[in-house]
């Protein structure tokens, strides 16, 4: 589980800085598919970097299992790291290397080798997202849509605790936006991995979340089921992005 307590994020030292997070505070059950949605500039890519602290927050814990993890450093960053999987709105692919390659690196990354067995685990990856017969091919041969699913096969090579999704879909177009949520969906039922989704887009909430938080100038100002959200929407943030508002009035 993941506990977010009165996190505060500001960037740079001046004291009348804006706060990018202003004492956020954020429950993630395990197994959960939590949304964290938000226009532009609310503050959800910086929720996500403090989370995976490539960010170090200004103030409040970040506890994860029980751990406040913001003062961690060296082998234990690392092997927290580890826990954390990332999927980004670019993929991040290296392009020099083959999809294999690619889905390998994290234990290349971790132990400085590929093993047989863990080059047997990334085909089992690859078949898990479909496209163990990409195996050979780099990532400009590949969609886009194609590219994220092996984004996700890397993110699980280390067999993490958690996904941090960062806008994954935005980039795409409907129909792969969809075929990558049902993935996600799928290896969240079949592997229990708490899937962590940054999105401004309503749409992505409701195909795959099970609870949300809206944040509105680095503040939650809603959060719980999202039934609960989409049927009753309270916040004015939250209304704006299910477009519950009369633009003429
Ligand atoms: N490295 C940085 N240095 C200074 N200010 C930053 C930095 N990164 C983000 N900010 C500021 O922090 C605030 C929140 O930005 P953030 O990128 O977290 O929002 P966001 O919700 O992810 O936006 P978007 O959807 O446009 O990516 C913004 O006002 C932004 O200008």
């Amino acid at each position: 589980m993941i506990e977010i307590k009165h996190l505060t994020k500001t960037y740079g030292d001046a004291e009348d800085a804006p706060r990018a997070l202003d004492d956020v505070s954020l429950e993630i059950a395990d197994g959960d598919i939590m949304g964290i949605i938000g226009m532009s500039g609310a503050g959800k890519s910086t929720l996500v970097r403090c989370i995976n602290l490539l960010e170090r927050p200004t103030s409040g814990e970040i506890i994860v299992d029980g751990q406040d993890v913001t003062g961690l450093s060296g082998t234990s960053l690392r092997s927290y790291r580890r826990r954390v999987a990332m999927i980004f709105q670019s993929f991040g692919l290296l392009s020099q290397k083959t999809v294999l390659s690619n889905v390998c690196f994290p234990f290349l990354a971790a132990n400085g080798k590929v093993t047989p067995e863990n080059r047997e685990r990334a085909l089992e990856l690859l078949d898990m997202v479909g496209l163990r017969e990409k195996a050979s091919s780099y990532p400009s041969q590949l969609s886009g849509g194609q590219q994220q699913r092996v984004a996700i096969a890397r993110a699980l090579a280390c067999d993490p605790e958690y996904i941090l999704c960062d806008e994954a879909t935005s980039a795409l177009d409907p129909a792969s936006t969809n075929t990558i949520l049902k993935l996600l969906r799928d290896i969240n039922r079949k592997t229990g991995v708490t899937v962590i989704v940054i999105t401004h887009s309503m749409g992505v909430v409701e195909k795959i979340c099970h609870n949300v938080a809206v944040l509105e100038h680095g503040r939650v100002v809603e959060q719980g089921s999202v039934a609960d959200v989409f049927a009753n929407p309270r916040s004015n943030a939250a209304q704006v992005l299910l477009e519950r508002v009369d633009w003429d009035a």
